[in-house]
């Protein structure tokens, strides 16, 4: 299916070939570490890329958390008999060019292009796992939605790996719900790179096809900071749902909570552009999330329940391994909102850890709408 030319982007990049190389010596290989919901989409969009450009090693290499499944095999095993993820995306052929590796050294050793997603709780790890293994003109780019909070301040994800790895690292986020692009539902995203154009269009071209649309912006922080900040406000829509309080006021939490994100991103980064904020990576994925994602209904159950069952019960029970990203979001947001005494100024993303930490009850959202959409 041809893409909608009213949804073609200004900076939508041309497919051809762009790596300029026809030995295969000089392909680049890629591997994928991580191997959940949005892991398994991602491998199999770029899967069907890499069997097409000829500028790509056709096989791409999946990490896999190895874990046993009910039935007693491996998850890995059954990966490359299958060719599905039968725990984390059941259903949908990855493409036969898709090789699940249990071991993670093993499994990067030869790319010189690594595509991080795992949740991001997990990153710090790996990344030590990974100190020495890679190549050394490997290119990075990550899909995870998150950040870490250090001694120094906060760390967002790409830099980490950027820093304890030695190597370039883009973004790619937008409103990427991955069970609808797992089926081939159109959807938009943003590649977020640094200074060079060329390994921009690298990416687009890794992960371009006609029902997934990719546009690069030069704003890695940027890019970065809305697809991990809109989950802390996806949890505060869950409340908001979970209350049955309606529409306008999720529309409501929605449009402070834009506010918020932008008012954060740029004081930590003053060169977050104003423009990302109306990329998919923006307001599109803040969107998405608060209609469709899965931190937006384990809040709602939250809510139903009174704050009486916690996010780690809820989330076992309804994502069956799956994780949730916002609410440890929140926590590390309030760390830095703590730290730096700007607590006053972001009164969403503080009531939105204060609630899901158990310290005020879901309720509080209530009050906490009310007295913004008055004060404004
Ligand atoms: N699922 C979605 O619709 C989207 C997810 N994302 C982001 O992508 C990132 C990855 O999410 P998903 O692929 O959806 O994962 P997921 O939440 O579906 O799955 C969890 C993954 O974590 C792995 N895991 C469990 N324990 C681990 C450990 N100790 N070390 C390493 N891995 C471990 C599991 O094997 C599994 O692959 C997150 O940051 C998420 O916010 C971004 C866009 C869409
Ligand atoms: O990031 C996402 C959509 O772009 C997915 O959000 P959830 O993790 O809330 O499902």
């Amino acid at each position: 299916m041809a893409p909608p030319a009213a949804f073609e982007a200004q900076e939508t990049l041309p497919q051809n070939n762009l790596l300029n190389s026809d030995t295969a010596s000089h392909r680049s290989k890629v591997t994928v570490i991580g191997s959940g919901n949005w892991g398994s989409v991602a491998a199999k969009l770029i899967a069907s890329n890499t069997l097409r450009l000829s500028t790509f090693h056709d096989e791409v290499r999946m990490w896999v958390y190895e874990e046993t499944l009910q039935s007693g095999e491996k998850l890995t095993d059954v990966i490359n008999q299958t060719n599905e993820n039968v725990k984390y995306l059941p259903g949908i052929k990855l493409g036969k060019n898709v090789v699940a590796d249990p071991d993670l050294e093993n499994a990067v050793k030869d790319a010189n292009m690594l595509v991080f997603v795992t949740p991001h709780q997990f990153m710090e790890g790996i990344c030590i796992r990974l100190l020495g293994k890679i190549r050394s003109d490997a290119e990075a780019i990550s899909l995870v939605k998150g950040m870490e909070v250090k001694m120094e301040g906060p760390c967002m994800i790409s830099t980490l790996i950027s820093q304890q790895l030695g190597i370039n690292c883009s973004v790619l986020m937008g409103a990427n719900i991955a069970n609808e692009i797992a089926v081939e539902k159109f959807s938009e995203a943003t590649v977020g790179y640094r200074q060079n154009r060329e390994v921009a269009e690298r990416w687009v071209q890794l992960f371009y096809t006609p029902y997934f649309i990719v546009t690069a912006v030069q704003d890695v922080e940027g890019v970065e900071l809305c697809g991990t900040l809109k989950n802390v406000v996806a949890i505060a829509a869950g409340f908001v749902d979970g209350l049955e309080m309606g529409n306008n006021t999720k529309a409501a939490i929605m449009r402070l909570g834009l506010r918020e994100m932008k008012a954060f991103s740029k004081l930590l980064f003053p060169s977050v552009k104003d423009s990302t904020f109306f990329e998919s990576c923006g307001v599109a994925d803040l969107i998405t999330t608060c209609l469709g994602g899965r931190n937006r209904k384990v809040a709602e159950a939250y809510a139903k329940n009174g704050g009486k069952r916690s996010f780690d019960e809820l989330e076992a029970e309804m994502l069956q391994g799956q994780k949730l990203q916002g609410v440890s979001t929140a926590r590390e947001v309030y760390e830095v909102l703590s730290h730096r005494g700007w607590l006053e100024l972001f009164p969403l993303f503080a009531t939105v850890h204060e609630i899901s930490s158990g310290l005020l009850p879901p309720s509080a959202i209530v009050e906490y709408s009310e007295k913004q959409v008055r004060s404004f």
